[in-house]
């Protein structure tokens, strides 16, 4: 199996409190992103001392209650399914804090990190402000929900987006990347991806590759399957009759996203 794909660990933490995944720099090539995904029984919670990190706390499914030890937001999170569609509502905490997480009802949640030095007033992302997007035609359809945009400045490193591609569509496509720390061409940007499909027995396809082709990985992903894009182009290919969730995080040396699409490919931009 790839290295740059990841199985649910399924590490059961305590009663009800199960780490689905775990992506951190020691286990990872990742020196930016960390990724966690943790489901919790209702009434159950969990804790993340942020020392060096800031964190944003998505609210996949189910409904929770996220506080900083100083102030909490109660009952958040939009949908049961994330192929309902909708956003859902998420929370920015700057590093030095501790997060507790509380399921009211059965939850999953995504924990997005990027490394931080500055502290940063943390805030509720309420799913009315995502700002959802539209993007591509013909068989490039895909919805976007921006949770912190590069237009936000809410956090110092870190970015987060939710991308829903309809069956036998693409996304990530053409195939673009931000692996080189050469602004204002591009911006250098690892990258996870959180996959969940509809229905969930499905599996879509994920190509990871450089410009060289030293790193050309393509990979067959299942529902709740994490890929890693320490660098590279990254498209998505979903088979006919499923839809495609993904949950992406992204950081690097400059909150910026700056992609360069593969030359090859770019004229699929431009039909008519
Ligand atoms: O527009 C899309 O297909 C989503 C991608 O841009 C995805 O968020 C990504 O690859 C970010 O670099």
């Amino acid at each position: 199996m790839s290295h740059l794909l990841r199985k649910p660990e399924n590490n059961k933490l305590a009663d009800g409190v199960t780490l689905v995944h775990e992506v951190t720099e020691k286990n990872s090539d990742l020196h930016y992103v960390g990724f966690k995904v943790v489901d919790l029984e209702p009434h159950t919670s969990y804790d993340e001392k942020l020392t060096n990190l800031e964190l944003c706390v998505v609210a996949l499914t189910g409904k929770i209650t996220v506080t900083d030890g100083y102030q909490s937001f109660s009952e958040i999170g939009t949908r049961d399914s994330v192929f309902e569609r909708k956003p859902t509502d998420s929370v920015y905490i700057s590093h030095n804090k501790t997060a507790t997480i509380t399921a009211v009802t059965e939850a999953r949640v995504a924990l997005c990190f990027a490394p931080s030095d500055k502290e940063l007033p943390t805030k509720l992302i309420k799913a009315e402000d995502n700002g959802v997007e539209h993007r591509g035609k013909y068989h490039n359809k895909r919805q976007v929900h921006n949770i912190l945009p590069d237009s936000d400045p809410s956090a110092n490193s870190l970015l987060v987006v939710e991308v829903f591609t309809e069956t036998a569509n693409w996304s990530s496509y053409p195939p673009h990347k931000h692996d080189q720390d050469n602004l204002p061409e591009e911006s250098f940007l690892e990258e996870s991806y959180y996959h969940e499909m509809d229905p969930p027995q499905g599996f879509v396809f994920q190509r990871v590759y450089t410009e060289d082709r030293s790193l050309d990985e393509t990979m067959a992903v299942e529902n709740a399957n994490v890929v890693l894009v320490p660098k590279g182009y990254h498209p998505v290919g979903v088979p006919d009759g499923y839809a495609s969730y993904y949950l992406n995080v992204m950081a690097g040396p400059e909150r910026i996203w700056k992609f360069h699409n593969e030359k090859d490919h770019e004229w699929i931009i431009d039909r008519d």
